[in-house]
């Protein structure tokens, strides 16, 4: 990877061949295993699906199944382009819906960590990446590594994806806690993942938000409910979006619904809303921990 530019966001919006404002969506969960890359996976593609032309960015140096749960075969990673093996725009592919894709690497013990340096590096590649973009969307490593607060941090919106386990709610409250607290995180997006009914999701925001009121400095919205669903556990099986392979599903009408509404979200004050947003705010920590 090249050192980084010392002007990585020339581009401005509205100039002639110059990307245009890009939405960047960071999902992320505390505890593993709750449904995060189902919900990055899915979301990225009813958004698609509704004409926005949409990235989805695996950061999961650890345990990356993005192009798994995609059924694609990166012949370049993420992974590659911090070990200088290639560009990040040899890593792009692209999804047969028309996803666009950066994968990481699965395995990589040693990555799972970004450090400083790789951070203003991943900021320097993207500013180069030359891709007319509506939506980014990141699909972060569980826990709350730095790493995953960096990119939370950067982003527009942050999604923050629970179920009904006593671990999963403890640990989305622990990510909010650190975000709020320590990274300046105003608002969060709850998302309710693979509950029996519409009142269980109801009910698992409400027990994050009694908590959150009362001890953080933190706005949370409820994003809505996904169902558990049999039709998503198929999908994953013939590794396709379940918005795609099976549209009518229950899940997958609750996908396009909350693509939908994530669409009207009003940015945050002082947000431009492109992508040279993010990438300075992720630079931003990074050269305060480099200090
Ligand atoms: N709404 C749902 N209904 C049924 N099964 C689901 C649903 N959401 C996720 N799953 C299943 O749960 C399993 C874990 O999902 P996924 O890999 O998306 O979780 P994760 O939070 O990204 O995990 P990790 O933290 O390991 O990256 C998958 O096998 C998926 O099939």
């Amino acid at each position: 990877m090249q050192s980084p530019d010392p002007h990585p966001s020339a581009a401005a919006a509205g100039q002639p061949g110059v990307p245009g404002p890009v939405r960047v969506i960071a999902v992320a969960s505390g505890k593993g295993g709750v449904g995060k890359t189902s919900v990055s996976v899915n979301l990225a593609a009813a958004m698609v699906a509704a004409g926005q032309r949409t990235l989805l960015l695996d950061t999961d140096l650890g345990l990356a199944n993005v192009d798994v749960m995609l059924g694609l075969a990166p012949r370049h990673t993420l992974a590659d382009v911090f070990a200088d093996r290639c560009e990040l725009r040899d890593t792009v592919i692209q999804a047969p819906n028309g996803l666009m894709v950066v994968p990481a690497a699965s395995g990589k013990r040693h990555m799972t960590e970004l450090t400083p340096a790789q951070h203003v590096g991943l900021v320097h590649a993207f500013s180069q990446l030359d891709l007319d973009l509506d939506v980014m969307v990141v699909d972060n490593a569980a826990g709350i590594a730095d790493g995953v607060l960096t990119f939370c941090q950067a982003a527009q919106d942050v999604i923050v994806v629970v179920c009904d386990e006593p671990a999963s709610v403890t640990d989305a409250y622990a990510l909010i806690k650190v975000l709020s607290r320590d990274r300046g995180v105003a608002r969060v997006q709850v998302l309710a993942n693979q509950v029996q009914d519409q009142r269980e999701g109801r009910q698992l925001f409400d027990k994050l938000e009694r908590v959150s009121s009362r001890f953080l400095d933190v706005t949370l919205n409820y994003l809505g409910a996904i169902p558990r669903d049999e039709w998503l556990r198929r999908a994953v099986q013939r590794q396709e979006p379940v918005v795609d392979a099976f549209p009518s599903a229950p899940s997958s009408v609750a996908f396009r619904d909350i693509a939908r509404r994530s669409r009207q979200w009003q940015s945050p004050a002082g947000a431009r809303g492109h992508v040279e947003f993010f990438l300075e705010r992720l630079v931003a920590p990074a050269r305060g921990a480099m200090a």
